[in-house]
């Protein structure tokens, strides 16, 4: 029995309630496919469009109103949390019923502790929320003097905010206590809720949104997994990556990555740490392994016929 950490990308997850539950929907027998297999599976996911759909909403719905106030970017992750964990709760029983399998779901909220001197709050450079065009985010950023922006792997213009790294998982102990008793948990949501420890001890939030990819490396070394799923929107990790000279891995060792990254083929805030996470998480221990696949072709990925493997 292997225990394996699944990272779901937020960009494929769709853009609206119902491609969501669709797109979980789709996922979910590959999921309890492993289950089946004798694996034991956790289940982390990214937020970027969602954390950014939700506080875009409060900003605007602030603006009509004075019973709304806008939301920081804890709060709009602790929510992302639970709309996406809803969702994935919901599908999961349904295969599971299905199935005729006896196990339980369950999502932690979950808060990820942060170096509150972490370089990134003075380098906003993870993509959240909708697609752009250069016009329309030149015209949104006028408007917000802490607006910042960049173009996203050739798919448009996104806003970017801070993402510090990742330190430790506040509730390890609990996720932890679940897997014990044959429960599939959902944690770490959208890279986790960014905390730091104050002075008293206590856990303070701060505005950021943590790279899932991180977290989930993160996560899967804390609890001792064997694998590290990172599923995504493409089939393969490229270099060249949107080139005419594109060309799909199927494997490569941490320093084989590690030469291609600094080569520049992983683009920032999409697929550099998606990498960066998964050779972390190679090299943390003899015989860990991840993999980059879709989330289309996550069955395939789990027999070896599709995604990147990252080893030693
Ligand atoms: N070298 C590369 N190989 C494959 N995809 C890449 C590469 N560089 C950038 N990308 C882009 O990165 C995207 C994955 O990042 P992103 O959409 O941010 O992930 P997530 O699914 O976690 O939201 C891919 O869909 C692809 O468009
Ligand atoms: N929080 C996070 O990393 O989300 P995405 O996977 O959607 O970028």
């Amino acid at each position: 029995m292997s225990r394996i950490v699944i990272a779901l990308g937020g960009n494929a997850l769709g853009n609206n309630p119902k491609e969501q539950q669709e797109m979980i929907d789709a996922a979910t027998p590959s999921l309890i496919g492993l289950i089946a297999q004798g694996h034991e599976i956790i289940i982390s996911h990214g937020n970027g469009p969602q954390v950014g759909m939700i506080n875009l909403a409060f900003d605007l719905a602030s603006q009509q109103s004075d019973k709304v106030v806008p939301l920081q970017l804890m709060e709009c992750t602790a929510m992302s949390q639970g709309y996406i964990g809803y969702h994935l709760q919901k599908g999961i029983k349904k295969e599971l019923r299905k199935q005729g399998m006896p196990w339980n779901v369950a999502t932690v909220v979950t808060q990820v502790v942060v170096d509150k001197e972490d370089s990134a709050f003075q380098n906003p450079n993870k993509p959240i929320g909708a697609f752009y065009s250069k016009e329309k985010i030149e015209e949104m950023a006028k408007e917000d003097i802490n607006f910042h922006y960049v173009e996203d792997s050739g798919r448009g213009f996104r806003q970017v905010v801070a993402s510090p790294k990742p330190i430790d998982i506040a509730e390890k102990a609990s996720i932890l206590n679940l897997l014990d008793n044959e429960y599939i948990v959902i944690a770490c949501g959208g890279g986790g809720i960014p905390v730091y420890i104050n002075d008293d001890g206590d856990y303070e939030g701060v505005p950021a949104v943590i790279d899932k990819d991180f977290a989930s490396a993160k996560l899967a070394q804390e609890i001792g997994a064997d694998y590290l799923f990172i599923l995504t929107a493409v089939d393969r990790v490229a270099i060249n990556f949107g080139k005419e000279n594109q060309q799909a891995l199927e494997e490569m060792s941490v320093e084989e990555a590690k030469q291609y990254a600094k080569e520049g083929h992983f683009a920032p805030g999409s697929m550099s740490p998606k990498v960066e996470a998964a050779m972390q998480f190679a090299s943390s221990g003899k015989g860990r392994k991840a993999i980059i696949a879709s989330l289309e072709k996550a069955p395939l990925a789990m027999k070896g016929e599709s995604g990147t493997t990252i080893h030693m």
